[in-house]
């Protein structure tokens, strides 16, 4: 397989190197990837994540392993447990489902290999064409506010909605972007932010509960996110904290954008309520996980609910930004997803 580079992951003289983004942003460490296993490993304990980026890893694994002559049932087997790995973001699905249906139907390991090189060129394209039309609707002087990360560390690309910001922010736009922190697992306060000083876009980190002030302040006048898996019906599930964001952004009048390619739709999946979603270790909210350094703030004793991912309704989203164009929700109520099937 050729060599690819992302951000978070690169392949690269036969071997898979994954940049564990557990310990970002003061240490880049890389693993190479050896197994399955460290693959299955790595995307539970979220040293890789995003919901493309995962798909991605996946992918990358299959081109891999072809290229190392594994036979048609050790690839499926592969397909199998990686399609296990996490339950909420459908991209890992899609992109495994075309690797798993290129290989049952008899095609040989170059074959194989060169659609993973295939789907890791698309995932770039399909980021570049979100921004493209995500930008457009961006004014100048804007505040913007995004939840988790989505840039180029959840992509093999640019991004979705930290695409757009990034993008816009090429154009001149002159942005302002609030990051929201992301509890638990802070991907807004440690990923958001390195990607955001990368870019060079100015920013400032909030609490999550600090979004309602800012709203009423009238200091956000948009927010764009991204998203793990779209129903037909345009309902999205996304990172725990995106369907409050979207009742303030009710509330306050202020337009909520959700980012995402079309590799996120689930059209097997008719209505939110449908999405699978992803519970987490309770360790996560009591204290900070081994990977920060450990600090529990929590008795030992507490009981904890820890879902990754919550559900945002069609009615509270202004507009689904896809790499074919922007959407609205008559357009969605029109079924502009099935043009995905
Ligand atoms: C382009 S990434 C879109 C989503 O995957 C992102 O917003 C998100 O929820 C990531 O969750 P994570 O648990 O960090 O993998």
């Amino acid at each position: 397989m050729k060599n690819l580079i992302a951000t978070s992951l690169k392949y690269q003289n036969g071997e898979l190197s994954l940049l564990d983004q557990r310990h970002l942003p003061h240490q880049t460490q890389w693993h190479i990837c050896q197994s399955d296993d460290d693959l299955v490993h790595y995307i539970q304990v979220l040293a890789i994540r995003g919901a493309p980026l995962i798909g991605i890893a996946a992918t990358l694994w299959i081109g891999h392993i072809a290229q190392q002559g594994a036979n048609a049932s050790a690839l499926l087997a592969s397909v199998e447990k990686l399609r296990a790995s996490r339950p909420t973001a459908v991209n890992l699905m899609n992109y495994l489902d075309r690797l798993k249906q290129a290989i049952q139907q008899g095609q040989d390991n170059q074959k194989i290999v060169a659609l993973a090189e295939q789907i890791f060129a698309e995932d770039v394209q399909l980021c570049a064409a979100m921004a493209e039309h995500g930008a457009r609707l961006i004014k100048a002087e804007s505040k913007i506010l995004t939840h988790c990360n989505t840039g180029s560390l959840a992509t093999a690309g640019m991004g979705t909605a930290i695409g757009v910001i990034t993008h816009a922010h090429k154009n001149g736009k002159n942005l302002q972007v609030w990051v929201d922190e992301t509890r638990p697992l802070l991907q807004g306060g440690r990923l958001t932010a390195w990607e955001m000083q990368q870019a060079g876009v100015p920013y400032k980190i909030i609490c999550d509960n600090m979004a309602a002030t800012l709203m009423a302040q009238g200091a956000v006048d948009m927010i764009l996110v991204g998203a793990d898996r779209i129903a037909s019906n345009g309902d999205f599930a996304n990172k725990v904290g995106t369907y409050s964001l979207a009742v303030l952004a009710h509330y306050h009048n202020v337009p909520f954008y959700v980012v995402a390619p079309s590799t996120t739709v689930d059209l097997a999946c008719t209505n939110g309520k449908k999405i699978p979603i992803e519970t987490r270790d309770p360790q996560e909210v009591k204290g900070i996980s081994a990977a920060f350094g450990s600090v529990q703030w929590a008795p030992d004793e507490a009981q904890v609910y820890n879902p990754a991912f919550d559900v945002t309704p069609a009615e509270l989203v202004t507009g689904w930004i896809l790499e074919t164009g922007v959407y609205s929700q008559q357009d969605i109520q029109q079924g502009a997803l099935q043009q995905f099937k």
